[in-house]
């Protein structure tokens, strides 16, 4: 084989290297016109390299940031250190529809992008090469694992049964609240409310009727207070509130809407109505509860003492009934 057609043969398969691989490669010149533009990125931009070669790259991509991806190929012209773009920084250098249109979630393709220098004999960065990965299925993969950590989360906050925070969520949340209030001492009150006399409602009426009832009242309770307050269920038919911003005074009056709205309330269950009524107690924060469990104590005390004075009644810690 003679030297001209050995090298020919040699750019040919290398010709066929290029196109085949499944990873963009793009040669820029200093002034960044397209040296090589290959299969990949003409399959993906539709652009063909005779559109491109010796074109400036910004000329046929306007949605590049040209300031930013200048300076992301400064270092790596003058220094021939090599740059990385990563999708979680940004998703895309090159705006490409996905490869997947059917399979894939993602309306374009996410994009990792190394850039490298290719040194003249001289050791000079003339050129530098930049290869576009596709990476749509990896950042769909996580993107759907963290939305499920994140769904994952919120399920394990969440009571079941009245879509209120469960217990330990709460209580972490009371805590974060105590401390928070340690710092900036504002007006924030704890309440906890009872159902009177469930246990009747449970033998009467059997345990369905009961979760119904549990149900309707953490409605009330939603409907009853602002959507910055944190409602929890406590217990069984237990229920803690964290009123932030929140004066004793104004929390009375929340508390005495929510016991009205449920006295006034019936729980339809088969051929009828149930009737329940509930106890509250509250207490607002002062410095000198000197742990979260003591403040959240007086309002189980408060709790303690309207079911005490009669039930269906609103207390504050240390202060009679109010009716
Ligand atoms: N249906 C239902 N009942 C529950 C649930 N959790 C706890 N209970 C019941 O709630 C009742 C609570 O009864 P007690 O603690 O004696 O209080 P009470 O009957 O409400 O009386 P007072 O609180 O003193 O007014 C018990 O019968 C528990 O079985 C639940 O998730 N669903």
């Amino acid at each position: 084989m003679n030297k001209d057609i050995q090298e020919l043969s040699e750019l040919h398969w290398q010709q066929d290297l290029l196109g085949s691989i499944e990873v963009g490669i793009v040669v820029l010149e200093k002034d960044f016109s397209v040296a090589v533009w290959n299969q990949f990125m003409e399959n993906h931009s539709s652009v063909r390299p005779s559109q491109i070669i010796g074109k400036n790259l910004f000329s046929l991509f306007p949605e590049i940031d040209e300031t930013w991806f200048k300076r992301k190929c400064d270092p790596v012209f003058n220094m021939g250190s090599p740059a990385f773009i990563i999708w979680e920084q940004r998703p895309y250098v090159f705006k490409f529809g996905t490869s997947r249109p059917i399979t894939s979630a993602s309306d374009y393709m996410y994009q990792n992008v190394t850039i490298f220098p290719l040194a003249s004999i001289t050791g000079e960065t003339q050129r530098i090469c930049v290869l576009v990965y596709d990476v749509t299925d990896q950042a769909m993969a996580k993107q759907s694992i963290e939305g499920l950590n994140a769904r994952l989360q919120e399920v394990s906050r969440i009571d079941g049964l009245t879509g209120l925070y469960n217990r330990r969520y709460w209580q972490e949340r009371f805590e974060r609240e105590y401390k928070m209030a340690m710092r900036n001492d504002p007006d924030v009150c704890a309440i906890m409310l009872d159902i009177d006399h469930f246990k009747k409602v449970n033998d009467t009426h059997g345990h369905h009727a009961g979760d119904l009832v549990i149900k309707r009242l953490a409605k009330l309770i939603t409907l009853a207070t602002r959507e910055t307050d944190i409602c929890g269920r406590y217990g069984g038919e237990e229920f803690a509130i964290i009123l932030p911003d929140t004066t004793e005074k104004t929390a009375k009056i929340m508390a005495e809407r929510l016991r009205k709205l449920v006295s006034l309330d019936a729980v339809p269950y088969e051929d009828i109505k149930i009737k329940y009524t509930i106890s509250i107690g509250i207490a607002q924060f002062t410095s000198d509860y000197r742990e979260a469990v003591l403040w959240l104590e007086d309002a189980d005390k408060a709790l303690y003492e309207a079911k005490e004075g009669g039930r269906n009644r609103v207390v504050l810690a240390h202060e009679g009934s109010l009716e």
